[in-house]
């Protein structure tokens, strides 16, 4: 069963993301990012990888593209907050962004 994240937690699992540009949303326990690409085909290819992923994972963005822009909210619905599955999809979305 997926849990929220404790606040003992977060340091260590959140922190990291915040450095790569993850920023907490205001008003919710939940993450936002916005990934910028070459162009509307690369960003809706990553789109693309990235899906196939969260339905690996059961877990899925709350996000909406423009153009080569993509902002992304990660949080767990079924916990109301983060959990460690944003957290591995977060690092996931940056790995395949590189
Ligand atoms: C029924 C299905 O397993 C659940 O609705 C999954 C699907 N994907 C999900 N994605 C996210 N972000 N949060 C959830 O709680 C969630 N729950």
């Amino acid at each position: 069963m997926t849990e929220k994240l404790k606040d003992d937690e977060r340091g260590t699992l959140v922190g990291p993301l915040l450095a790569t540009g993850w920023e907490m949303v205001e008003g919710r326990d939940a993450i936002r990012k916005t990934f910028e690409f070459k162009n509307f085909v690369e960003a809706f290819g990553w789109m693309t990888q990235v899906a196939i992923w969260a339905e690996k994972l059961n877990h899925h963005p709350e996000w909406d593209n423009v153009y080569r822009t993509v902002n992304v909210v990660l949080t767990t619905h079924d916990v109301d907050g983060l959990s460690a599955l944003d957290v591995k999809l977060a690092g996931k979305m940056n790995s395949l962004a590189e």
